[in-house]
């Protein structure tokens, strides 16, 4: 069973997760896409807005009812910084026979050399990179022991952000569209991103 891993900070899930998403899970032949909301991302500054519960609560409702997404609380449940080569060998350990794939945007890609023992990270799984608006792959700045391993898949352009997100509620301004309906309806009833 080939098996994605969408890791995120998720603050919160919009749609540019969902359709890199399902362009990893097209373009990679996947069975299935496992989105892992982080505890405490590595490489960003500060604490995530909002707590670990609600962006867990988000991932869940934005997967509710798609056959080949799952949502995964094993990064929250092990709190601490959550790095991905803790994660990988956890998901190996409790679901043996599966081939993991990460799947990863370009901002995230052109890091990837920074990562915790990548070098082992990449021994464990491959990689499908994906293209956003204001972040090309840098390809030169990429490991060379990555090659193999790397795939980059287009998909469709959308210059959404979590960040932009955040912003648009702080100003009063709609976000309607830009996050799953589900979503939606649970950032408006909790007041989240507000202020
Ligand atoms: N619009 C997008 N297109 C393609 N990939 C994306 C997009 N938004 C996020 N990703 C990828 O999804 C993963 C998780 O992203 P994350 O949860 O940090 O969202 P974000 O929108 O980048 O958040 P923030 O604005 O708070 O930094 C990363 O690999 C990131 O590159
Ligand atoms: O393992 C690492 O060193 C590492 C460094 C940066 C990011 N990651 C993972 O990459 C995913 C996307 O990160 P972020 O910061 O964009 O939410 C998320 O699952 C992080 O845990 C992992």
């Amino acid at each position: 069973m080939q098996v994605g891993i969408m890791g995120g900070t998720f603050d919160p899930i919009h749609i540019g997760h969902m359709v890199a998403a399902e362009t990893a899970r097209e373009a990679g032949g996947l069975d299935e896409v496992w989105f892992i909301p982080s505890a405490m991302p590595p490489l960003k500054n500060g604490e995530p807005s909002a707590s670990g519960e609600q962006r867990l609560e988000m991932v869940y409702r934005a997967v509710d009812f798609q056959p080949y997404f799952r949502a995964m609380d094993i990064e929250l449940e092990r709190g601490g910084v959550s790095y991905s080569i803790d994660t990988v060998r956890e998901l190996q350990a409790l679901y043996p026979g599966r081939a993991f794939t990460y799947i990863i945007g370009a901002d995230r890609l052109n890091d990837l050399g920074s990562w915790r023992r990548v070098e082992e990270l990449a021994e464990l799984v491959s990689f499908i990179g994906l293209e956003r608006p204001g972040h090309l792959i840098d390809a030169a700045s990429l490991p060379s022991f990555i090659s193999g391993k790397l795939r980059i898949v287009q998909m469709p352009q959308l210059d959404v952000s979590s960040t932009d997100i955040r912003g648009r509620r702080a100003a009063g301004r709609s976000i309607r569209f830009l996050v799953p309906d589900k979503v939606y309806s649970f950032i408006i009833r909790n007041h989240l991103y507000e202020t």
